[in-house]
């Protein structure tokens, strides 16, 4: 991991009613199929490394912490893995729309997976693409660090990608290392809290709410499968119905 200086820390923040969130960062995490996304998620928020993994569908992790002496609330969302086909990248819908979604990115590759790597720009192209104008906060993780005798991507590769995608880069170990792990998503969360500048608790909201309104354009609402199912029935009523009517 590169060495992080003046590194204030992220603490759970009890919930007290006095206390609102000042604002909501909302951070995926995505890469290749069983590089640690999960354990990765896991150990930044609970600080715990839990070895067994169900392979995972997308799971959201919301947690309220402090990030330079301010509230907020983090949303993490793990998303399934990512495949390299004979056609290109295999992306599950989940993941696309994460990314548009999130204000931050987290790339992941396992050091002990080389097609995990040659996955990784290509998913940061996705990101810049759907970013618009707007460039966000992204970084670089290669986990599995501690796996020294199964590694297959090379030290020196990751940094070298990382400089070319213009993101930060930290070699970690889920298992290992609750430290490295904490401090990478710690700076990109106090990246995310430099470019938006906080909103004070009494004007009744947050710049995470600026944050959602200037990036809603891009975020597809996704709609309720009750409501469409809904819709569906009442049309399939409403046309039983006018054949009723019209048979009569
Ligand atoms: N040795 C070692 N094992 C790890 C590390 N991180 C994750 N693992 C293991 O790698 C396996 C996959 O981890 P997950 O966190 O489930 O990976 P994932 O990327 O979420 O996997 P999918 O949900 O299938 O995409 C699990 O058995 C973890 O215990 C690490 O840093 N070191």
């Amino acid at each position: 991991m590169r060495l992080i200086q003046n590194m204030t820390t992220i603490a759970e923040y009890p919930a007290a009613e006095h206390s609102v969130p000042s604002r909501a960062m909302k951070i995926a995490v995505i890469g290749g199929s069983g590089v640690g996304k999960t354990a990765l998620v896991v150990r930044f928020l609970t600080r715990r490394f839990i070895g067994d993994y169900e392979r995972n569908a997308g799971k959201l992790y919301s947690r309220e912490v402090q990030v330079d002496g301010e509230q907020v609330t983090i949303q993490v969302q793990d998303t399934p893995g990512a495949e390299m086909t004979d056609n290109g990248i295999s992306l599950p819908d989940h993941v696309s729309c994460s990314i548009q979604w999130a204000d931050a990115v987290v790339l992941v590759y396992s050091v002990t997976d080389r097609c995990s790597f040659d996955l990784i720009e290509q998913l940061h192209q996705l990101v810049v693409r759907s970013g618009g104008a707007n460039m966000r906060p992204v970084i670089l993780l290669a986990n599995k660090a501690d796996l020294l005798h199964l590694r297959r991507v090379d030290s020196e590769q990751g940094p070298l990608i990382a400089g070319n995608l213009g993101c930060s880069f930290y070699e970690v170990s889920a298992s290992e290392d609750y430290s490295q792990v904490h401090g990478a998503f710690h700076r990109l969360c106090c990246q995310l809290a430099k470019q938006t500048p906080a909103v004070s608790n009494s004007s009744n909201n947050s710049a995470g709410v600026a944050m959602e309104k200037r990036r809603s354009p891009l975020i597809p609402r996704p709609k309720s499968p009750n409501m469409q199912d809904l819709k569906r029935r009442f049309k399939q009523a409403l046309s039983a119905k006018v054949r009723t009517v019209t048979s009569v």
